[in-house]
């Protein structure tokens, strides 16, 4: 249907920082977390936040957001709902294969997850994230927490933690994009159309996650492997790469911009713009008329989406007399599931992908990060996937290797 260009190459870099498939006992999808009810949502933005020198103000109104929604983020349902995707996805393939989910911020959380894994017998994990791109919060912030988690519980040295490669342009990921965006062109195509100005300008936008610019700019940089990025960081190649493969799968003709959303530090720090609602104004004042949103950072529908995007930019789309529509996120669309499972089969002995499909011309990313990828300055943690960490390796004699020899 969409003739989105993939190839299978690996570069150099890449190639560099392979890892050999192994013959992995379980897979970690770990996540962000969310809260269940009204009385955690302090308790869980206090866990976000904790040291992130985020202003009270900022926190008191995003408490409003999941309130709004009964104190529940969708994300944890939509997890499970992965989660159940994933298993059936395998189990259909033949792959033996036990899915685990941990949380960075809510329960069930990644330190107890890994103890009740190790407690089962497992020994050689292989986490999947719920984060497609490379910075600080998307990528070395989850692979920090399960080396703190390993380190802090004792279980360094005696489970073995890898990552599945960053996914941001793995076709998996970008197919229901490039599905939704054609739907949503057409969606807003008629709204205009039965309005009476079927050919006023329609813009499409790529929102993601807004992050401050420092951590942007050591998004994917580390000194072992430098490389030159697009906007001076990977976490904005990486959309603006995956945003011009999609619409040249979709709509060349279509102008689009990529925006931010949810910035949350103080505000004389600087973050990633333009702000998507900032920039709708930008837009109602040169003649837009019509807005194609589509949640580009994002994997599922989580609060991020449903609030910033589906309540606050729709709404000021509406103030501003422009006909939008938002986009769905991967979630658990066939293609994306599929596509994880190949993923997991990139890194896996049984039924091994060789291959390393990706859309864009940054990939396919590394399996093992590059040292230092993405640090933040906020010093030094014990760290997982990293060239020269040691940590969430296995230093003994492995009970699955001996037992397949
Ligand atoms: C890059 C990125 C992603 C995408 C990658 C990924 O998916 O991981 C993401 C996802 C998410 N962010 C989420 C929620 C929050 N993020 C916050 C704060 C922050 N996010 C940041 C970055 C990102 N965040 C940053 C740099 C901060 C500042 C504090 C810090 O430096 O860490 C805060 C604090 C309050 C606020 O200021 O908003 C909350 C509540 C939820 C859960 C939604 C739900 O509950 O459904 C999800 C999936
Ligand atoms: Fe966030």
């Amino acid at each position: 249907m969409s003739d989105l260009s993939v190839s299978t190459e690996l570069n150099a870099v890449t190639e560099r920082f392979r890892q050999a498939p192994k013959q992995y006992d379980a897979v970690l999808l770990a996540s962000f977390g969310g809260p269940e009810g009204q009385d955690d949502v302090i308790p869980f933005l206090r866990n976000v936040t904790r040291g992130r020198g985020i202003p009270d103000e900022r926190l008191e109104e995003v408490s409003h957001h999941y309130r709004a929604f009964g104190g529940i983020s969708p994300i944890n349902q939509q997890n499970r709902e992965l989660k159940a995707a994933l298993e059936a996805e395998l189990a259909a393939r033949g792959i033996e294969l036990p899915v685990l989910w941990g949380n960075r911020n809510w329960d069930p959380y990644i330190a107890p997850v890994l103890q009740d894994a190790y407690d089962a017998g497992h020994r050689r994990m292989l986490m999947l994230t719920t984060s497609a791109y490379t910075c600080y919060s998307s990528c070395r912030q989850y692979r920090e927490d399960i080396g703190i988690a390993l380190t802090e519980s004792g279980l360094d040295g005696k489970l073995e933690v890898d990552k599945v490669r960053a996914y941001f342009d793995h076709p998996g990921f970008i197919e229901p994009f490039v599905e939704g965006t054609a739907a949503g062109l057409a969606k807003v195509r008629a709204e205009l159309a039965t309005a009476g100005t079927p050919d006023a300008p329609v813009r499409v936008l790529f929102a993601t996650h807004s992050i401050p610019t420092r951590d942007a700019e050591a998004a994917g940089a580390s000194e072992e492997e430098p490389r030159e990025f697009e906007g001076n960081s990977a976490y904005v190649a990486q959309h603006l790469a995956n945003a011009r493969a999609i619409m040249a799968a979709v709509a060349p003709d279509v102008e689009w911009d990529l925006v931010y959303q949810s910035r949350s530090g103080a505000p004389h720090v600087p973050w990633l713009e333009p702000d998507i609602n900032d920039h709708l104004e930008v837009l109602a004042e040169q003649g837009i008329k019509g807005a194609v949103i589509v949640p580009l950072g994002f994997v599922s529908d989580h609060m991020e989406v449903a609030w910033d995007l589906d309540t606050e930019a729709l709404e000021t789309c509406k103030n501003l007399g422009i006909a939008a529509t938002r986009v769905p996120t991967p979630g658990t669309h066939s293609t994306f599931v599929s596509g994880l499972v190949d993923l997991i089969c990139e890194r896996t002995v049984e039924q091994n992908i060789s291959e390393r499909p990706h859309a864009t011309e940054l990939g396919p990313w590394y399996d093992v990060l590059p040292a230092g990828c993405s640090e933040n300055f906020r010093g030094a943690k014990p760290v997982i996937a990293e060239n020269g960490s040691t940590v969430g390796t296995v230093h003994e004699a492995h009970p699955v290797e001996e037992g397949t020899k």
